[in-house]
């Protein structure tokens, strides 16, 4: 198994897209529990993919994989870019009995480039203020993570992945459990972040998320079984079938 970092793609025109990742025979996944067989895919650099698939399909280990928290168990996984990739879990991963207030939550994402003891600067501190304004959570910043709604945290949790500045950012089902106003806020961003450099990676259960994606690998069982256009993947049947047989 290899995993190799190699320089930032230079910025690319839509149509022209490198890869940010590439990997193939990748297999992954938890002791004595094989998930992922042998993927060979490419998610290409700035531009949104969606990872689509029924429940225990294995989306969510693909991601980890990606975001180098999972250790493949055989293949290759090369990724275009230097800096560690920005990873926004399933709300339902973080604890929600933490004592930490939103604005807290929010500026762990610096602490990769400050370390948790160091004080944050005041460049680090407009960071986490976008990032709060951006998803629209400034009202919220000295709540208790504990005590906010499943969306509200789950909004903390995606500025937490923003204050990274990763150019690359991978989110676990983002959109699940939030009322259509803000997932209509999140899809907007994403977009936007897109347009500003980033390459993002959702897995998820949006079917209007991942339609709007520019790209979309669908997983069923651990195995790729296709990959592309979403409009052109994601049809009427396609999806029948995929959930009746999962
Ligand atoms: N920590 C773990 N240890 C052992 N098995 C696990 C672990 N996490 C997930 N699995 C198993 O791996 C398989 C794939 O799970 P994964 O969470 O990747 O799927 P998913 O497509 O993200 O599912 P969902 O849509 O329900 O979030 C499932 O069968 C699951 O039970």
């Amino acid at each position: 198994m290899k995993i190799m970092f190699k320089d930032s793609p230079s910025p690319a025109p839509a149509k022209n897209r490198t890869p940010r990742i590439r990997f193939t025979e990748l297999s992954a996944g938890y002791p004595g529990r094989p998930v992922l067989h042998e993927l060979d895919a490419e998610i290409p650099a700035l531009a949104l993919t969606a990872l689509v698939g029924p429940n225990g399909s294995g989306k969510s280990t693909l991601l980890g994989v990606l975001a180098g928290v999972i250790q493949p168990t055989s293949g290759e996984l090369h990724h275009a870019g230097d800096r560690p990739p920005a990873f926004v879990p399933q709300r339902s991963a973080v604890g929600d009995t933490l004592p930490l207030t939103v604005r807290q939550t929010v500026e762990m994402g610096r602490w990769g480039e400050r370390g948790p003891w160091r004080r944050l600067t005041r460049q680090d501190r407009a960071i986490v203020e976008t990032a709060m304004e951006r998803l629209g959570i400034m009202d919220l910043a000295s709540r208790q993570l504990g005590e906010l709604s499943g969306g509200q945290r789950q909004r903390a949790l995606i500025a937490q992945g923003l204050t990274q500045e990763s150019e690359l950012l991978l989110l676990d089902e983002p959109t699940t459990g939030l009322d259509p106003e803000a997932r209509e806020r999140i899809a907007a961003l994403l977009t936007e972040l897109v347009t500003d450099g980033v390459t993002v990676v959702q897995a998820t259960h949006d079917l209007e998320a991942a339609r709007s994606a520019d790209t979309c690998l669908l997983l069923r069982d651990g195995h790729l079984v296709g990959q592309g256009n979403p409009e052109q993947l994601l049809t009427a049947s396609t999806l029948a079938r995929m959930w009746e047989s999962a």
